[in-house]
């Protein structure tokens, strides 16, 4: 004779603690953590409140953070005198499709419409943003006629090759591959489209990956036959594009989200650089290219802006000199908005798993 089903019922404090985990927007996510299939258990004595949660998404620091916050909100919005909270998280791979490469979970593209707006600069900042919660995060540069990742993540030794494979250089703990470790710095690449697109796709299949959670591919600026090679090729889980506020910035960010559209990659979101301009002597904020350009765009094609960064110096120098500003100041400011974004674009990778998955969170009550 089977087992008679477990017959769960409800009591108080559980249904206080469904309707206030109800109430809480996760900054990150986006969503209240139900919703986001993030709980995963939840025991509700009569004054004791266990949850355990599950993240889609690296949260070495957020997990905690998020812990502390969690507590205090159950404590004060239920009748529980005691609440604990366990957040763990993993990386899971996107679904197996003929492209899937087994060492890279995935691939994330950082574009933008108009060159200039930081983009590179951004991709860097996000890779080491999403390395410091604790994923394994590579850097591909896609950008073969301008790279700038040897530069930007301080490496310039030419990659080893073992048994056919290319090494990737590691730089700030981020392994890299870019067409700049293999050419001349000062040499412009003159090739074809059939020629950019080899290139690229043997720097991505020719480079031996270390198990990756995600690679970030730097891309170039506009709409060209990279973006097309990406697009049919490369088994990409989503793009981000940068922008600034700028009109112009904002119309070919326009192109982009549109071309990303047409070729089903989705777009997890815009990043606004560049936003405003704090006078490092006076203090006075300034928005040099506008205002709000961003979030208006995301609102009129239904995405999301991820996040807003300042014109800040000390992003350019650190970008110039091999030392990002995630990595030589990982406690300030600039690098807590970099880490902000990176968060909900991998979130956001996350979610669009979910969607497919359909779990349903388990609810344990006495
Ligand atoms: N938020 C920022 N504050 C200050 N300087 C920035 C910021 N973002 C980028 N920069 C600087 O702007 C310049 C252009 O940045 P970057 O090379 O990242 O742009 P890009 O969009 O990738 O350009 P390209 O299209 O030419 O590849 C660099 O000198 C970089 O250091």
């Amino acid at each position: 004779m089977s087992e008679p089903a477990l017959k769960i019922v409800p009591n108080e404090l559980s249904r206080q603690a469904e309707a206030a985990l109800g109430q809480w927007i996760d900054p990150i996510i986006g969503c209240d953590l139900i919703s986001a299939g993030a709980v995963i258990k939840l025991e509700a004595f009569t004054f004791r409140l266990y949850i355990d949660l599950h993240l889609g998404f690296p949260a070495d620091h957020y997990g905690p953070q998020l812990r502390n916050e969690l507590e205090r909100y159950l404590l004060a919005n239920t009748q529980a005198k005691v609440v604990e909270v366990n957040v763990t998280w993993s990386v899971s791979a996107a679904p197996l499709t003929a492209q899937t490469l087994p060492a890279i979970k995935h691939l994330i593209a950082v574009a933008s419409g108009k060159g200039g707006v930081g983009k590179s600069t951004t991709a860097t900042n996000l890779a080491l943003a999403l390395a410091a919660q604790g994923a394994r995060v590579g850097m591909l540069d896609a950008d073969l006629y301008g790279p700038s990742q040897p530069r930007m993540l301080g490496l310039s030794e030419l990659p080893d090759t073992v048994d056919g494979k290319l090494q990737p250089l590691v730089g700030h703990g981020i392994q890299t591959m870019s067409i700049g470790f293999l050419v001349d710095e000062e040499q412009p690449i003159i090739w074809r489209g059939p020629m950019i697109t080899q290139a690229l796709t043997r720097l991505l299949n020719e480079t031996e990956w270390q198990d990756l959670d995600y690679l970030i591919v730097d891309m170039p600026p506009g709409t060209g036959d990279i973006h097309m090679t990406l697009a049919q090729k490369m088994p990409v889980s989503g793009a981000v594009i940068v922008t600034t506020p700028q009109d112009i910035a904002l119309l070919d960010a326009r192109k982009g989200l549109k071309m990303f559209d047409k070729v089903n990659i989705p777009v997890l979101g815009i990043i606004e650089n560049m936003s405003t301009h704090v006078c490092s002597n006076c203090g006075h904020e300034e928005h040099i290219f506008g205002a709000g350009g961003a979030q208006r765009m995301a609102e009129e094609h239904d995405s999301e802006l991820l996040g807003e960064l300042p014109l800040d110096i000390r992003i350019r120098s650190g970008a110039d000199d091999g030392e990002p500003i995630v990595a030589s100041d990982p406690q300030g400011e600039l690098a807590v908005a970099y880490g902000d974004i990176a968060l909900r674009a991998a979130a956001r990778v996350w979610l669009q798993s979910r969607v497919r998955q359909q779990t349903v969170p388990t609810i344990v009550v006495e």
